[in-house]
């Protein structure tokens, strides 16, 4: 992965309220970063910021390494919190349009929109004006407009939000395949089980400060604790009386359990094969949601 954006220290008020404060993280080519915080934490104003809408009061945000200008930003693709198409214009004529806009010519920028209301199974409504258009419909126009000109980055704010689950699906793999391509892409979203299933980066925000940020694998096992799950034939219940171990849940013959500081994980389980058949064994990694929970206090 090579870095290409990077966040670094930005502050920003409104009045009196300091709505983000040290934010710094980065962005990298050809990964899924997902962006993820409550209500108000301050996802779309470092959005507004990564693309120049929106001044910083203090901090610096650089694109592959140098300060960000106006040409760099015209390589990005936003898709804005507030949606922004024209209604009465019709989907295929505004992608086209906002291709031309991008600088494609008119034949180039023509080629493109098929391919991608195509790919997006937008194809059928391309002569249809954004109006009348299904909310979720309307927001995969978006997606098309924010992607025609083949961005380098692209920043989306909520992407998935109203979308069924096939839709989500059909934009997710869009977005994987404009990653393999090269294209570093940062997007915000409520829905943490999806976060979960389809990021490479996670980047956490929680009141204006990012409170955990890195590649997802590593942060799951970051907030691993010493917990574990054991299946076996049997009852379980003799784990209670076993040296280190606390009980988490106990179910017949399967077992969650937490290890004292220096306990083995191997001792146990010698215990248990001494006891009888072992079906599983292994660490509990916790969910994003859990990981949002612990680092969001
Ligand atoms: N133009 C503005 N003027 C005053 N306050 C603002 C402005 N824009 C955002 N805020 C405030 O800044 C805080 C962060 O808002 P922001 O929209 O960045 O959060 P968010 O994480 O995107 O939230 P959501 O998930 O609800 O969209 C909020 O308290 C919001 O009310």
């Amino acid at each position: 992965m090579t870095t290409v954006l990077n966040v670094e220290a930005v502050n920003r008020s409104f009045g009196e309220r300091q709505v983000l404060k040290d934010v710094s993280f980065t962005v990298g080519t050809g990964r899924l970063t997902g962006f993820v915080g409550a209500n108000g934490a301050g996802k779309t104003t470092t959005m507004r910021i990564v693309l120049g809408v929106l001044a910083a009061d203090s901090g610096t945000v650089t694109w592959r390494g140098a300060p960000m200008t106006r040409a760099a930003r015209q390589g990005f693709g936003y898709m804005p919190e507030e949606r922004g198409l024209y209604p009465k214009m019709t989907v295929g004529e505004q992608i086209v349009y906002l291709g031309r806009l991008h600088g494609l010519s008119t034949a180039d920028a023509k080629r493109r929109t098929t391919a991608l209301l195509e790919r997006l199974e937008l194809a059928e409504r391309a002569g249809d004006t954004v109006e009348k258009l299904s909310l979720g419909n309307q927001q995969r126009a978006q997606i098309a407009a924010a992607l025609i000109h083949d961005p380098e980055l692209l920043v989306l704010d909520e992407p998935f939000s109203g979308l069924d689950p096939l839709a989500v699906e059909n934009v997710l793999a869009v977005l994987r395949e404009r990653a393999r391509d090269g294209a570093a892409v940062l997007f915000s979203s409520h829905q943490l089980e999806l976060v979960e299933r389809l990021c490479d980066d996670l980047v956490i925000i929680g009141d204006g400060t990012i409170r955990a940020a890195g590649e997802r694998t590593w942060l799951r096992r970051k907030y691993t604790l010493p917990r574990y799950r054991i299946e076996v034939d049997g009852d379980a219940g003799w784990l209670r009386d076993h040296p280190g171990v606390t009980l988490v849940e106990l179910d017949g013959a399967t077992a969650v359990f937490d290890l004292a500081d220096g306990a083995d994980e191997q001792v146990v389980l010698r215990s248990a094969l001494d006891r009888g058949p072992v079906r599983a064994f292994g660490p509990v990694r916790p969910t994003l949601a859990e990981i949002f929970r612990e680092v969001i206090q």
